[in-house]
């Protein structure tokens, strides 16, 4: 400890957790001769971290990495080496600890462990010395993490592994299994069409107003744009365009592409979480809007091509350059509605919009439950966007029962339902984490934990309905609110008095079971009609 506060920098990271009890497990657990480890590893319920409020105060210890709970990864080590990009290299870590935290930073250096085409258009990687911790989207960390240690490190054996908990399954409790094996064929349905479309036709550049890259995730690029809508004969603003590459052999981003059946469920779950806008007894428009779906083949359209560019010059990408997809490469384009800027992202004007941009996220969750069963299990900041709004108040309907949420100015939307749990027509869909242990190391943030949490509360069965893991996020994004966010206006009396309401709900956020419940004491609803 003492060795690590001398030579740790300053921190680039918001560390919103120090996790507090189980360093000593997992340093002397050996995970892959233990497929049931999780109890020694990790006794979760005891590793939860501690509370922001009583966390170890930067003065204390000015390190963004946790202390005590770095965990022991075979055969890496950390890299002299300095960065090539790095004006800072100063500011990387260079202690020698036995796990560098996962993440790449794309600010502090642009081409961490991305694969591009050099000039020669020649294949190259070029690999970042120091791995930097950041919260919210663990998969792109993960994989840079891994390749990393593979390109990096000299290792004895290589590691042959297959993709980060794209597990997808479907359990059909009654009836016939509704697929078989004719995903591509439901993906087609889905999409309205007979075969593939041409990607550059489909895209074309003038069918598309004010086009921008907007993220990026492991899985996709995302652009927003006005699109041209053939039966209104106008553009219409704010359709955003995630582009998924599927079932090609090269991989991309780290990740082995998706195949029809892990794209049809997510599908599946988008639409139906959407449609939820326009349904009577449980209704919300706090789940992204999702308009269109196309299966789209061949080359990336050059115009595409370029706003990619412009946002890596711009910001960094981690993503592998477009480029690579050849002729025959199919892609799923989501085409949603804009729902906003994400949540780390965001500043709040104060913790008054905050308590009710909480209280629109609880609600969504809760008629989510009542709908589908539905737990949403990734509710980082990354998956919950803001946007502002006109509107005074937000409407949902829990059980036929219509519940109002003041805005104050602004509207929530969850997106990404990658490690979701729905049942839809008594079927079930899920990511099957039980034999993913990646995922499940990963440390220096609350959002961490609440994995470990997850899996202790589902008993690492992830097709099981407990609701309860909505409310394990929920204590998640109650700790970001009062930690980590960004407001604008502190100090007033507005502010001070909705903090303590977050932290009166944060004292007993953990009693529920379910987001209903919650809502249930939060609107003081009667425990008869709506439990
Ligand atoms: N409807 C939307 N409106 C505004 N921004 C969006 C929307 N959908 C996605 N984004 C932006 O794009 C980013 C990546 O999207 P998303 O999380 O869906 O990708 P992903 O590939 O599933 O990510 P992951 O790496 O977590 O699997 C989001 O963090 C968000 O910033």
């Amino acid at each position: 400890m003492n060795i690590a506060k001398q030579t740790v920098r300053v921190p680039y990271n918001i560390d919103s957790s120090v996790e507090n009890s189980s360093y000593i497990e997992i340093m002397g657990s050996n995970h892959e001769n233990e497929p049931d480890s999780s109890k020694e590893m990790y006794c979760p319920s005891d590793s939860i971290s501690t509370p922001c409020d009583k966390r170890l105060g930067a003065a204390l210890f000015n390190c963004g990495l946790s202390p005590i709970t770095r965990l022991n990864l075979e055969g890496f080590e950390a890299s002299s080496d300095k960065c090539p990009d790095t004006k800072d290299a100063n500011s990387n870590v260079y202690l020698k600890i036995p796990f560098l935290n996962i993440n790449a930073s794309p600010n502090k250096c642009s081409n961490f462990g991305k694969r591009r085409l050099s000039k020669s258009n020649k294949m190259d990687t070029v690999v970042h010395p120091s791995i930097v911790l950041k919260p919210g989207k663990w998969r792109k960390s993960l994989n840079n993490f891994i390749r990393t240690k593979i390109t990096e490190i000299t290792f004895s054996k290589k590691v042959a592994r297959s993709s980060i908990c794209q597990d997808r399954k479907s359990l059909v409790l009654k009836g016939e299994q509704k697929f078989e094996d004719k995903f591509e064929e439901e993906v087609l349905k889905y999409c309205d069409q007979c075969i593939p479309l041409p990607f550059i036709a489909a895209y074309e550049q003038h069918k598309l107003l004010n086009t921008k890259k907007i993220g990026e995730g492991a899985y996709g690029e995302v652009f927003r744009c006005s699109k041209y809508q053939k039966g209104l004969e106008k553009h219409v603003s704010n359709i955003v365009l995630k582009v998924i590459p599927l079932e090609g052999s090269i991989e991309i981003n780290g990740e082995k592409q998706k195949t029809f059946s892990q794209i049809l469920p997510e599908i599946i779950i988008t639409k139906k979480m959407s449609n939820l806008q326009r349904n009577k007894t449980n209704s919300t428009d706090g789940f992204v809007n999702i308009h269109k779906v196309s299966l789209v083949k061949g080359k990336y359209p050059q115009h595409l091509i370029k706003l990619w560019e412009k946002y890596d010059e711009e910001k960094g990408s981690e993503n592998d350059h477009p480029k690579l997809f050849g002729d025959n490469q199919l892609f799923v384009v989501l085409e949603l509605k804009f729902g906003g800027s994400d949540m780390a992202n965001f500043q709040f004007l104060n913790s008054e919009q905050s308590y009710y941009a909480l209280q629109q996220i609880i609600l969504a969750l809760a008629v989510g439950e009542e709908e589908y069963q539905f737990e949403h299990r990734d509710l980082h900041l990354g998956n919950i966007l803001i946007e502002y709004t006109n509107r005074k108040h937000i409407i949902f309907t829990l059980k036929n029962r219509n519940l109002t949420v003041l805005s104050r100015g602004v509207k929530m939307t969850i997106i990404d339902y990658t490690l979701s749990r729905i049942t839809i027509n008594n079927c079930c869909y899920f990511n099957d984490l039980s034999s993913d242990e990646e995922l499940f190391q990963a440390t220096g943030d609350y959002q961490y934990d609440v994995y470990r949490m997850m899996r202790k509360e589902l008993k690492n069965n992830w097709s099981s309905f407990s609701p309860k893991t909505n409310i394990l996020w929920l204590s998640y994004v109650i700790v970001k609110l009062l930690d980590s966010v960004k407001y604008k206006s502190i100090n007033t009396k507005v502010h001070r008095m909705y903090i303590d309401k977050i932290k009166e709900l944060q004292n007993i956020i953990m009693t529920f079971e379910s987001a209903t419940h919650c809502v249930n004491h939060l609107f003081n609803l009667n425990q008869n009609v709506c439990m």
